[in-house]
């Protein structure tokens, strides 16, 4: 379980120029839950993840996974309970390393493992099984160069890392934005498979809104630091993108371009 508890977080404080960038916002992520969060440029989706990261730290309020209070604890720390997949298809692999090594790391990722320990044969063939189930014939490709795949294959070998590391929480930072709309499609799909696979609690931040909608089994909306609208399964597959829009333009948000460009590309598909 994920929780927030009355989180501010205000950048640059006691400055001119002081952003608060969360106030008092309070959330409970349950178990395995699936939760998309949307919001218009500066709505605080960003600093959300990173306050669950622990890339950033509150300036008060606390932050709990599965019961512990991480607070206080540097994203280092919390490696083995969070992974994050990053928009930038480049930031979650190194491209120097082969997909195997890649792999490896993840799994070793937040625990005590070496390496050597990573690569056994047992380990390797649960590679072969996880990089299989994304259809892209990868898990005949472990001795190759990530820095060789395409941006959509190296974001869906980043997801099946994120998955590989076992954590309590999958927080998906925009993982579709740099990605064109056809490798975006087969993502996304690929999101759906893992994230029921992994069974972790999870937070898909978008832009999208026919994503945000489609995907998972709560939305939440957010606007200026805090959550404006928490819509369970029911509510949200009866509402629209012009519902939402209804939402977010009614807190006094200006609905961003990219919320309505994202709409629009995938209404023109
Ligand atoms: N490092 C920082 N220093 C100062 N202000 C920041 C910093 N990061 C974010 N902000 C500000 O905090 C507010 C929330 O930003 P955040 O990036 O969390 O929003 P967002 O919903 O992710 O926006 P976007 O969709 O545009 O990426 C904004 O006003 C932003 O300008």
């Amino acid at each position: 379980m994920l929780e927030l508890d009355g989180v501010d977080l205000i950048y640059n404080r006691g400055r001119v120029d002081e952003v608060v960038a969360l106030r008092g916002l309070s959330l409970t992520v349950h178990t395995g839950q699936f939760a998309t969060v949307i919001g218009s440029n500066g709505a605080g989706k960003s600093s959300v993840v990173r306050t669950i990261s622990g890339a950033a730290r509150p300036t008060s309020g606390r932050v709990r996974i599965g019961g512990r209070d991480v607070t206080g604890w540097p994203d280092y720390r919390r490696a083995g309970a969070v992974a994050r997949v990053f928009d930038d298809p480049r930031a979650g692999s190194a491209p120097e390393l082969s997909i195997e090594d890649n792999l490896a790391l993840a799994m070793s990722r937040g625990r005590r493992r070496t390496l050597r320990f990573a690569l056994s044969a047992k380990r390797r063939a649960r590679m072969r099984e996880r990089l299989a189930l994304l259809g892209l014939g990868l898990e005949n490709r472990l001795a190759d160069r990530v820095g060789l795949l395409s941006a959509g294959q190296r974001q869906s070998l980043t997801m099946v890392m994120a998955g590989l590391s076992a954590p309590e929480v999958l927080l998906l930072d925009e993982h579709l934005a740099a990605l064109d709309p056809a490798t975006a499609a087969k993502v996304l799909a690929l999101t759906e498979e893992l994230v029921r696979d992994m069974g972790c609690t999870t937070l898909m931040i978008t832009h999208n809104m026919e994503h945000a909608l489609a995907m998972g089994e709560r939305l939440l909306v957010l606007s200026r630091g805090t959550v404006i609208a928490d819509l369970d399964a029911a509510t949200k597959d009866a509402t629209s993108p012009a519902g939402l829009v209804d939402l977010i333009s009614g807190s006094g948000d200006a609905v961003s371009d990219r919320l309505l460009l994202g709409h629009q590309t995938e209404v023109n598909l």
